[in-house]
């Protein structure tokens, strides 16, 4: 499938398919305060809209805001302006802008799945562990309360298994599944990252050039791997450096720089 340049040139299906996010109005400035309080103005008036089941690439010039977006989608930055609505799996709307630190916490358990070119891990967890707590975690948001400790070793075992058969199809080799992934190659610990992230079914699936530090076979499963998650009906925002992967899972692409002149026309 060709990534389709256009603005909300979506396919027939994602035109029918329930909107999960509809960013209006994102800005973001940063202020060096270090820099006698220099302003830098990243971003204004981004708009967006995302279905359940599409890809949109974010594309265009370095430097121009792409991850920003996904910082502010994520929570990790505050945005200026905007507000950013998501649809919960069970249907409720969240402006992922104004989400306090708890609930953000549960969105990330629950809905949102993030995935950077680092992968911030805890120490001393296993590889295989940093991916199958994120099973538990959601598994503990579903249920609204922590895992009692009679449920916990099944739930466990499953988990581990989930994250084994993922972490085997990323080719991460087993003997390295019981070793925290510090030390892992970037390729290595990009894999545990798209593990963790893909583990579980995500409503909003956010990847910042998952692909960066990949093989050419590794990025052939990435591409598995999302495409898979779109038929799932997660709704993907991606930055894909690489042109080849981004024509394989992308539905459309987003240039930031024309964003918002064309948004103003769509609205
Ligand atoms: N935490 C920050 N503090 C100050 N400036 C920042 C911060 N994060 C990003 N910027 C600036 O915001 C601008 C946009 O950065 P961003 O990483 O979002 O761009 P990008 O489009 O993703 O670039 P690339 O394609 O090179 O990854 C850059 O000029 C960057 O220096």
């Amino acid at each position: 499938m060709n990534a389709n340049p256009s603005f909300f040139a979506g396919t027939t299906a994602a035109a029918l398919a329930p909107e999960v996010l509809d960013v209006r109005d994102l800005g973001k400035t940063f202020t060096l305060h270090l820099r006698g309080g220099l302003r830098l103005p990243v971003l204004q008036g981004v708009n967006l809209r995302l279905a359940a089941g599409e890809c949109v690439a974010l594309v265009g010039p370095s430097g121009q805001g792409k991850s920003t977006v996904m910082k502010c989608l994520h929570g990790n930055y505050a945005a200026d302006t905007g507000r950013a609505l998501l649809r919960t799996a069970d249907g409720r709307r969240v402006d992922l802008l104004q989400a306090d630190a708890r609930e953000l916490i549960a969105l990330r358990q629950r809905e949102i799945a993030y995935v950077s070119q680092f992968l911030r891990a805890v120490p001393r967890v296993s590889a295989l562990d940093v991916v199958a707590e994120r099973v538990l975690d959601a598994e503990a948001a579903r249920r609204a309360e922590p895992i009692d400790e009679q449920a916990l070793p099944e739930l466990l075992a499953s988990a581990r298994e989930a994250a084994r058969t993922l972490l085997a199809r990323l080719n991460l080799p087993s003997g390295l599944w019981d070793l925290p992934p510090a030390t892992f190659s970037g390729g290595e610990q990009q894999r545990v990252n798209i593990a963790r992230a893909l583990v579980v079914p995500a409503t909003l699936l956010l990847l910042d050039e998952p692909s960066a530090s990949l093989d050419a076979l590794n990025r052939r499963v990435l591409v598995e791997l999302i495409l898979e998650a779109r038929q799932r009906g997660s709704a993907v925002l991606g930055i894909f450096h690489d042109a080849e992967v981004r024509d394989a899972v992308a539905s459309r692409c987003i240039n930031l720089a024309e964003n918002r002149a064309l948004a103003m026309e769509a609205w």
